[in-house]
């Protein structure tokens, strides 16, 4: 019985072991009278040599194949130096499961067409990359999630109310009435709290933002936290032990995908690690003013300030103390300065910004009516989230991770669409 085993599976330490492959044809040239294909499978590429002399009628099949067949090869390990991965395999058999005569995606393929085909594109190695190493981002924080002693919990998708402000919210008929699709799953954690103390969510959240920016979808997956008991600064502790985690974890993991996008290009991932700098948002607004940025106190940073802010650091660090009119309703207000609110994002360097949105959650009744009101909204919409302040309420925190930006930050890559499996853009629904 010949082992079937994985492309990257197959080294120089093998010669002479006969193996089987599945997978789709890479790369393929032909030289002599001997075909080279690159086999590309889960795990990576192994070239196989099909040779006319060691085999004419494979030799003939194997000069059939196009870009992307799916085929089933069965040959002999050789150590080469000059194979892409130092070993090659002779081939003895191939079974062609279905030929490929032209596949659409060619060198030159623009960013637009790649996403309009993104079902074919996410078979491409580096594509396949970045799905890897997302993954591994969420094995890490699962890991640490769980040895931290936080409960996963599953929120709605179908909600009625805003959370991060009406403009931004998908309707949907529900019945005979509307519906939204959640923008953060946070109200909810909020109420799960009180039973379980320590709670967290992977939710794709949405947001109908109409700016087309490179860091905004309009759906994305959301990595949220809720914690009783915590203020503002236990909570930061907790997304810089997590997020450092998670980075570290994924460091040790996925090394070689990393290297893909990154190169040896690696050092401030390297630097996230506990404590992460912590500025004000006033002295946010210093070090802007002083680079000439056009910004005054009291508005709020977009991607071009926090792109320069991020200019200061070489790891994600923190901004806390935003002024109350430009953030959420649910924010507690900061005692000892009633403009503000307790509240933090944390912000990835090299340009990327803001990656965590988080605050301590106002837990007095009377002054979240006060904030719902301020905000033009209707305390009657949110009777089941005030109901939370009046049954034992408790100080409390937490944050929502934006998962695609994290990866992007990681890999550094130019647009956040790159970091997920189906993009969803104002201009984009479709594959
Ligand atoms: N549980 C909480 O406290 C979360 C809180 N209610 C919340 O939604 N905050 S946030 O709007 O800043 O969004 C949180 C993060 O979610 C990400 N985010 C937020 N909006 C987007 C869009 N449109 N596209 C991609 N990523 C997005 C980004 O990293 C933000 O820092
Ligand atoms: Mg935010």
């Amino acid at each position: 019985m010949i082992d079937k085993v994985y492309c990257a599976d197959v080294t120089p330490e093998m010669e002479g072991k006969k193996v089987k492959l599945a997978g789709w044809v890479y790369r393929k040239r032909e030289v002599g009278k001997k075909v080279f294909i690159v086999l590309r499978d889960s795990s990576g590429i192994v070239q196989v040599v099909f040779s006319k002399d060691l085999n004419e009628e494979v030799y003939r099949e194997a000069k059939k194949v196009g870009i992307e067949s799916s085929v089933i090869i069965e040959g002999t390990v050789k150590a080469d130096p000059r194979a892409p991965t130092a070993a090659e395999v002779q081939g003895e058999k191939l079974q062609i499961i279905q030929n490929v005569d032209f596949f659409p995606i060619t060198k030159d393929a623009s960013d637009e067409f790649l996403l309009d085909v993104r079902h074919l594109h996410l078979r491409s190695p580096k594509v396949a990359a970045i799905m890897k190493v997302k993954g591994t981002l969420m094995q890490a924080a699962r890991e640490w999630l769980l040895q931290d002693g936080w409960y996963e919990v599953f929120p709605p998708i179908l909600v009625t109310g805003a959370v991060e402000g009406g403009a931004t919210l998908f309707k949907l008929k529900y019945f005979d009435r509307y519906a939204y699709l959640s923008q953060s799953a946070q109200l909810y954690l909020e109420a799960a709290i009180f039973g379980l103390e320590k709670v967290w969510s992977l939710t794709p959240s949405f947001r109908a933002e109409k700016s087309r920016t490179r860091r905004h979808l309009t759906e994305f997956w959301h990595l949220e936290l809720e914690a009783a008991w915590m203020d503002l600064w236990d909570i930061m502790k907790v997304e810089e032990e997590l997020v450092s985690y998670m980075v570290q974890r994924t460091l040790e993991l996925r090394k070689k995908e990393i290297e893909l996008y990154r190169k040896d290009d690696i050092k401030t991932l390297k630097n996230a690690v506990p404590p992460f700098p912590r500025i004000s948002y006033d002295e946010a607004i210093d070090i802007l003013q002083s680079k000439g940025v056009n910004i005054e106190w009291g508005e709020d940073m977009g991607a071009d300030e926090e792109r320069v802010l991020t200019e200061e650091f070489e790891s994600p660090f923190f901004v806390y103390g935003y002024p109350k009119h430009i953030k959420a309703f649910y924010m507690k207000e900061d005692p000892e300065d009633p403009r503000k609110v307790l509240a933090a994002d944390m912000l990835a360097p090299e340009g990327y910004g803001e990656i965590i949105g988080g605050s301590q959650r106002e837990d007095n009744y009377d002054k979240l009516v006060q904030r719902i009101l301020e905000e033009g909204m209707d305390p009657k919409d949110y009777e089941w989230y005030l109901d939370l302040r009046k049954y034992g309420s408790v100080p409390h925190s937490g944050f929502g991770l934006g998962l695609e930006r994290l990866v992007a930050w990681v890999l550094k890559l130019d647009h956040v669409r790159w970091a997920t499996l189906f993009p969803r853009t104002p201009s984009r629904l479709y594959p």
